[in-house]
């Protein structure tokens, strides 16, 4: 079982994310990306899914056109986690 991070971890953790967003209900971090037009958006989106995948941990998401927000979340650890960290980070390095 997956811990939730400690508020202490979770500062930690934000610090080293500043491009992303704490978020209550469920507890979690949040990023819009913006990209030129759907095209970006949606190649985007598929590296993202198959790193999701191979980690079995996956984004809750959201598209318009070229718009892309992100939330994570660990749903079997009732909030936020390591791998919502992980995860965040491996987002950053693929969209660059
Ligand atoms: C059975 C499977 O491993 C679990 O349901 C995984 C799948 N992907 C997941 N993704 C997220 N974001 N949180 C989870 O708790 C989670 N659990």
């Amino acid at each position: 079982m997956i811990a939730r991070l400690t508020e202490e971890e979770r500062a930690l953790a934000l610090a080293d994310l500043p491009h992303w967003t704490p978020v209550d209900e469920p507890e979690g971090i949040c990023r819009r990306f913006t990209f030129t037009d759907f095209n970006a958006a949606f190649g985007f989106m598929t590296r993202v899914a198959i790193m999701a995948e191979k980690a079995d941990h996956h984004p809750e998401w959201f598209n318009v056109y070229n718009r892309v927000d992100i939330t994570l979340t660990t749903h079997d650890a009732g909030g936020l986690s390591r791998r919502d960290v992980d995860l965040a980070k491996a987002i950053d390095a693929v969209a660059g």
